[in-house]
């Protein structure tokens, strides 16, 4: 502790807004063109490219709405009256019942789907264990966990006795969310990262599930998080799932766009690892402004974020925040700058590339991916 390690200034190389003067139009060649788009669709007739091109280009003109100053009218403005309150003075218990009455619409919608998706789930209690497609037949033989659209359970495929999970999902949600994410799968597979789950098969049972088989992993970091004293991973672990999330997502992001709000959202969940209460912990998520301004006060006040990163990751962690506020919606951020840091962290508080990480402590040594530098960043067409 005490040696001065920050990483070198990041590179604004692979960033397309570089000294560009229009750079909120700049796209890659042909990328949001319509006619590229229609072209695409005719000869390959996914309609992902719909999707995709439909996002950004509506996530750009919802950018400029917020910057510009002629914001549509919603409604018209209150005028107060000498009590600060509406005519009846009951303005704000009307809106707090509202929000009430939402908050159970919400609650019973909730209820319901997930009753929709125990019905229709496999049933073991019939005898229902075993799942066919048209390469395979998977046996199923136990639950692996529940997410908040589906289940997850454990299945051998028959043909070579091979563990893996079989995610599935109620074909009768509202939202399905399983084909957009077999989707996601599908396309990150063929970027051969070591960072993403691999899809074997997917397929549906009757008119009840849709699922998708995939490669089996371990506990996610949460439930592993959970077990571990204080509830808590040491710095080295944080480290380490700092170094392959950062990796994955750079390998992600060669087809994705919202590059610097995924690296923020990274950069906020590597922070509560480290602190644990992160300011905004025992906030409500419709509570956005009190998140916002939490946020805010991280970046403006540095005695309050010295207090709660202390010393051994203070300088880094405050250098790359500053980095990601630095980029816009379409940089390519220098994830080499962002890693460098991460070394840094490590070498300030001298711990070892090689050192074990919390889910296996009796490890000789790690061995999972690790982030490679310099590597050529290409941005993939949209298969
Ligand atoms: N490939 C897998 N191998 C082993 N366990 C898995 C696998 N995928 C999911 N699980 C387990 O099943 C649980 C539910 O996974 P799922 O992907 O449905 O939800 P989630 O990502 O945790 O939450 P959400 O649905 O809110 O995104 C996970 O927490 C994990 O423990």
């Amino acid at each position: 502790v005490g040696v001065k390690q920050v990483a070198p200034a990041p590179s604004t190389a692979l960033d397309p807004n570089f000294g560009h003067s229009n750079s909120e139009l700049w796209r890659a060649r042909g990328r949001r063109n319509k006619r590229y788009y229609y072209y695409r669709r005719r000869y390959y007739g996914g309609r992902r490219y719909y999707y995709y091109w439909y996002r950004n280009y509506y996530n750009i003109l919802c950018k400029r709405m917020e910057n510009s100053k002629l914001q549509p009218i919603q409604s018209m403005p209150k005028t107060p009256n000498s009590g600060g309150k509406d005519k009846n003075g009951d303005g704000d218990e009307k809106e707090k019942d509202k929000d009430k009455e939402k908050e159970k619409k919400a609650e019973a919608a909730r209820a319901a789907t997930k009753k929709q998706q125990e019905a229709d789930m496999p049933r073991f209690d019939k005898g229902e264990n075993e799942i066919f497609t048209s390469k395979d037949c998977y046996e199923v033989v136990t639950e692996l966990g529940q997410g908040s659209f589906g289940a997850v359970y454990g299945v051998i495929r028959k043909s070579d006795k091979q563990s893996f999970a079989l995610k599935c999902e109620s074909c009768h949600l509202k939202k399905s969310m399983l084909p957009h994410e077999a989707n996601v799968l599908l396309a990150l597979n063929l970027l051969k990262s070591p960072h993403f789950v691999e899809m074997i098969d997917y397929g549906t049972v009757g008119d009840r599930f849709l699922f998708v088989i995939m490669k089996c992993v371990g506990k996610n970091l949460w439930d592993i998080r959970m077990t571990l004293p204080d509830r808590r991973y040491t710095l080295k672990t944080v480290l380490r799932i700092a170094e392959q999330t950062l990796a994955g997502l750079r390998d992600l992001h060669r087809k994705d766009q919202s590059r610097k709000d995924d690296i923020e959202s990274w950069w906020y969940m590597i922070a509560e690892m480290i602190i644990i209460e992160i300011p905004w912990k025992q906030k409500k998520g419709t509570d956005r402004d009190g998140v916002r301004a939490d946020k805010q006060r991280l970046r403006d006040s540095d005695d309050y974020f010295k207090f709660l990163f202390r010393k051994c990751c203070y300088e880094q962690m405050a250098a790359i925040l500053k980095y990601l506020d630095s980029l816009t919606y379409t940089s390519i951020p220098d994830y080499d700058y962002v890693y460098h840091n991460i070394t840094a962290i490590a070498v300030v508080n001298k711990i070892q590339p090689s050192d074990p990480p919390d889910w296996d402590p009796d490890a000789k040594r790690y061995k999972g991916p690790v982030y490679r530098e310099k590597q050529p960043y290409i941005v993939k067409e949209l298969e």
